[in-house]
């Protein structure tokens, strides 16, 4: 297969090349760019760098500043271009002078292995976005993650870990034997850390996914990967939360136990690779722990959530994905919530609720009685109304062929109570009325100073319908039960993200970041308001970036 080198007069794909001829250019050769000021629109002569290779066309990138056809793809499910890039962008708009930091944002970014294409939006390799705010200037970048997974497809051209649904093709009966082997050992599972990124109190900055191996430590400042964060302690086990709850003081996480069902609840001190026990919680149900993907606390409590969509080993070890890939539904299993004591480790409560399907929880708190005594937990989950269709709506070839037509699931903001009396139940309801937010609604921020607290604002992606992705930044007032909207048609925005202005006494007394997948091959960052959910300033990338997940703040020092 010839390669090209062409140093090119637009940082745009012409319609010929493919999004698979890109990731495999990208797996072949490493290409670095550094570009000042090219705009997406205005096409300005550039010093970006591409390579190309002819292959079969599989999926063809949006032309520059074309309509999307039925033959293109959202930029938010297309493989990013190119390896990394950095650069100063134009602002339009005025950026507050206090926002001084690096906004990091993680998420799949690479989706196919030279002709190869992956089939969920959570097997991509990890690219990591930084937006470094100055002095009201942004100087942006990417660059992809080099996990072992990542160079080890890079270097063999195919996949050689097991990633959320894609499994290695084992050549013979051997391989197949040792692959096998390794999954026990979690030797052949990925170390791919797409999923979240979080700053340690000690300063280290973390990138995140399912497997405990596939903790990764970065430079928030070059987006280069320094090396894996390895847990010093032994605790074991292959996985844990995607979510742990990170503060200035402390590292919670769950690590679920698919042997003995239940969950390890454990913590971690700044400075220390040592996770230790706070407790365990044992499931109610069975046959394996619930997916724990995210978790709630409050100032006192670890709130433990028991899902019936529970880890499945037979699925673990199949070598096609199932419909639930690793997972399997077990409404007869009933859902739990445990509430564990954060000083003892003793189980509080732990009480059943209605069915509840949740990858996301927002915050949780301690409701109290009129003498100041805490009779219940309100903790806030993205809720897809008990019903797993969501994960089958990630795979790619749903997003890129559905866009704009109206399959997206419906969700709400579950509000579920826990009583701390003894009761046998808690309640889920809808906090308000989804219809607020397009009855879409998932991957959500707060103010992180109203972690565990009673809070009254979050910040979530909801949906303008018809569409088969949340398609909008919403601000969500838990208060008045009312939503307010940013929404710009064609586009995908990530995890509205916030950020606090330092010394604000407002709950919403900040902005909010995301980036924006345009569907014509271009994208953007946008700062909104916290209180009046306008937008203050968008940056536009020389590209567009695909669809990312989660993401931190990074003050200035
Ligand atoms: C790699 C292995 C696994 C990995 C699991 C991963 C990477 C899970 C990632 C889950 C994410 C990103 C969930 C996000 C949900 C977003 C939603 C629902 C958005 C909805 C929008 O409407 C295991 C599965 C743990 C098994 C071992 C191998
Ligand atoms: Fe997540």
């Amino acid at each position: 297969m010839a390669s090209l080198a062409l140093s090119a007069t637009s940082s745009y794909a012409k319609p010929s090349l493919t999004a698979a001829s890109d990731a495999h250019d990208h797996l072949q050769k490493e290409v670095f760019v550094h570009g000042r000021g090219i705009s997406c629109q205005k096409n300005k002569k550039s010093d970006l760098i591409m390579t190309r290779v002819a292959t079969k066309p599989t999926i063809t990138v949006p032309a520059h500043g074309k309509d999307l056809t039925s033959t293109q793809v959202h930029t938010a499910w297309t493989s990013i271009r190119q390896e990394r890039w950095e650069g100063d962008l134009d602002v339009e708009g005025q950026l507050p002078l206090w926002l001084n930091g690096t906004y990091l944002r993680n998420g799949p970014g690479l989706w196919n292995i030279g002709d190869y294409g992956f089939r969920h939006l959570f097997d991509g390799y990890a690219m990591l976005v930084g937006l470094h705010f100055k002095n009201g200037r942004l100087t942006a970048g990417h660059r992809q993650i080099e996990s072992d997974a990542y160079k080890a497809a890079r270097k063999n051209k195919k996949l050689c870990y097991r990633e959320f649904s894609e499994v290695p093709k084992q050549d013979n009966f051997l391989s197949y034997v040792g692959d096998l082997a390794g999954l026990f050992s979690g030797a052949s599972l990925t170390d791919n850390a797409n999923t979240g990124v979080v700053k340690l109190g000690d300063g280290r900055v973390v990138c995140l996914t399912e497997t405990q191996k596939g903790s990764i430590i970065v430079d928030p400042e070059t987006l280069e990967t320094v090396g894996k964060f390895e847990y010093t302690d032994m605790l074991g086990g292959l996985i844990h939360s995607a979510h742990p709850i990170v503060t200035d003081s402390e590292f919670l996480t769950l690590l679920p136990d698919l042997i003995n069902p239940g969950y390890l609840v454990v913590r971690m001190e700044p400075g220390s690779n040592e996770r230790k026990v706070i407790g365990r919680v044992e499931c109610r149900g069975g046959p394996a722990p619930g997916w724990v993907h995210s978790f709630p606390v409050t100032e006192h409590y670890v709130v433990v959530p028991e899902m019936p969509l529970r880890y499945c080993a037979q699925n673990l070890l199949k070598a096609e994905p199932t419909p639930l890939y690793k997972f399997e539904w077990h409404p007869e299993s009933k859902a739990f919530m445990h509430v564990m004591c954060k000083a003892s480790g003793k189980i509080v409560a732990s009480v059943e609720v209605p069915l509840f399907v949740t990858f996301h929880f927002i915050n949780a708190y301690e409701e109290k009685d009129e003498e100041g005594r805490v009779k219940a937990i309100i903790a806030d989950c993205c809720e897809h109304n008990a019903d797993t269709t969501v994960l089958d709506k990630l795979r790619l070839q749903e997003l890129r062929s559905a866009h704009g037509k109206d399959v997206l699931p419906d969700a709400r903001i579950g509000r579920l109570t826990i009583p701390l009396d003894g009761s046998p139940k808690g309640t889920l309801e809808a906090a308000m009325d989804p219809n607020q937010h397009g009855r879409g609604l998932d991957m959500c921020s707060i103010n992180p100073a109203y972690l565990g607290q009673e809070y009254r604002y979050a910040y979530a992606c909801g949906a303008n319908r018809p569409c088969n992705f949340p398609n909008t930044l919403t601000k969500l007032d838990l208060e008045d039960k009312s939503a307010t909207t940013w929404y710009e048609e064609g586009t995908v925005p990530s995890e509205p993200f916030f950020v606090g202005r330092p010394g604000a006494t407002e709950e919403d007394d900040g902005v909010v970041i995301s980036i924006v997948s345009e569907k014509n091959g271009c994208g953007y960052a946008v700062v909104l308001d916290g209180c009046t959910f306008q937008e203050i300033a968008r940056a536009k990338f020389p590209y567009g970036l695909p669809y990312g997940l989660h993401g931190c703040w990074v003050p200035k020092k």
